[in-house]
C-alpha cells in the first residue's frame, strides 16, 4: 500500500499532487466540422473554420494530497473534462496538467472495462495495469468480486452485465487499487440505494486513509458529505474555487437549488 503523504497532516501543508495550469481543451463540436470539399475551391478567406470550442479553458487549480474537491455545474459545462484531463486520459491542448502520483479513475460506467472479457478477465487486467501484482490480485480477487456482489458472474462476459453490475464491478476494482488520488464521475448514481451507500463508506475509509478524491456529483448532500472544498465550472470556465459551501450557495444562487 502506497503511503499517502498527506496522511495525519492537515492538506494546507500537503504537497501539491495536481496543478492544473491555464488548461484548456479543444473540441470539434460536430463530426463533420472539418472543412468542406467546396470550401477546397474558395479563396482562404471564405473557408468556413471548423467548428471547434474550448469545453475548459483557463483553468488553474493545485489540489493538495489528502484533499477531497466537489465538482459543480450544469449539465456540459466540462466537469467531466477536467477529471478525464486529470485521468490522463486527454491531454490539454493549451496549459499544463501535471499529476503527482498515480489515479485510480471512476469516470465512465464502463470504467475501461474490455466488453468481451469476464469479470474475472477485467479484474485482472485493469489491476494488473494499476500496477498490482499477481499476488496481490489473487489475495483481493473474492473481496473485490464479494464486494460488488458479483460472485455468480465471475465468468460472465462483461458486455452481459447490467448497468448497475457493470459500475459495482468498476467501483469494487478501482476502489482497491493503490492509486493515491481517486477520480469519482457520477456513474455512482446508476448503482441502487444500498450498494451506493457502501460505496459512500469505502470513500470515507479512502479519505481518512489520506487518498485525494476528486467527486463530480449533482447531489448536493453526497458533495456536502466528502468535499471540503469545491470547484465551481461554468461556461468551461473555473468561476469559483473555495470552501464547497461557499461554491454550493453560489451554484444556488445562480442555477437553483439543487447541485
Ligand atoms: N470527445 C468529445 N468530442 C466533442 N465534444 C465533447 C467530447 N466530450 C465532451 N464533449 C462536449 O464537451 C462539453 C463538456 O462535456 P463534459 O462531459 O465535460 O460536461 P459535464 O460538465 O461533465 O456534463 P454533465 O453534468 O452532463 O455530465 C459538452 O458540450 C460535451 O458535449
Amino acid at each position: 500500500m502506497a503511503q499517502h503523504p498527506s496522511a495525519g497532516s492537515s492538506p494546507a501543508e500537503a504537497p501539491a499532487v495536481i496543478t492544473v495550469t491555464g488548461a484548456g481543451i479543444r473540441f470539434r463540436r460536430n463530426r463533420r466540422g472539418r472543412r468542406s470539399f467546396k470550401d477546397l475551391f474558395a479563396g482562404a478567406s471564405r473557408r468556413s473554420r471548423p467548428d471547434e470550442f474550448w469545453p475548459l479553458r483557463g483553468v488553474d487549480v493545485t489540489v493538495r494530497a489528502g484533499e477531497a474537491i466537489g465538482v459543480v455545474g450544469r449539465n456540459g459545462q466540462g466537469k467531466s473534462t477536467l477529471l478525464k484531463l486529470v485521468a490522463g486520459v486527454m491531454l490539454p491542448d493549451e496549459g499544463r496538467v501535471d499529476v503527482h502520483g498515480g489515479v485510480a479513475p471512476l469516470i465512465e460506467i464502463t470504467g475501461g472495462f474490455v466488453d468481451d472479457l469476464t469479470v474475472r478477465e477485467n479484474l485482472t487486467l485493469t489491476a494488473g495495469l494499476h500496477g498490482m501484482t499477481r499476488a496481490e490480485i489473487d489475495a483481493r480477487f473474492d473481496e473485490i468480486i464479494d464486494f460488488a456482489e458479483l460472485a455468480d458472474f465471475i465468468d460472465t462476459p462483461y458486455k452481459h452485465l447490467s448497468s448497475g453490475m457493470k459500475v459495482r464491478l468498476a467501483f469494487s476494482v478501482i476502489s482497491r487499487l493503490e492509486e493515491p488520488i481517486l477520480l469519482v464521475d457520477e456513474v455512482l448514481a446508476v448503482g441502487d440505494k444500498g450498494f451506493r451507500e457502501k460505496c459512500y463508506r469505502r470513500i470515507d475509509e479512502l479519505l481518512a486513509g489520506g487518498r485525494t478524491l476528486f467527486f463530480v456529483s449533482h447531489n448536493e448532500r453526497d458533495l456536502k458529505r466528502f468535499c471540503t472544498r469545491g470547484l465551481y465550472l461554468d461556461r468551461g470556465a473555473l468561476v469559483l474555487d473555495g470552501p464547497i459551501d461557499d461554491v454550493l450557495a453560489a451554484y444556488d444562487r445562480d442555477h437553483g437549488s439543487s447541485a
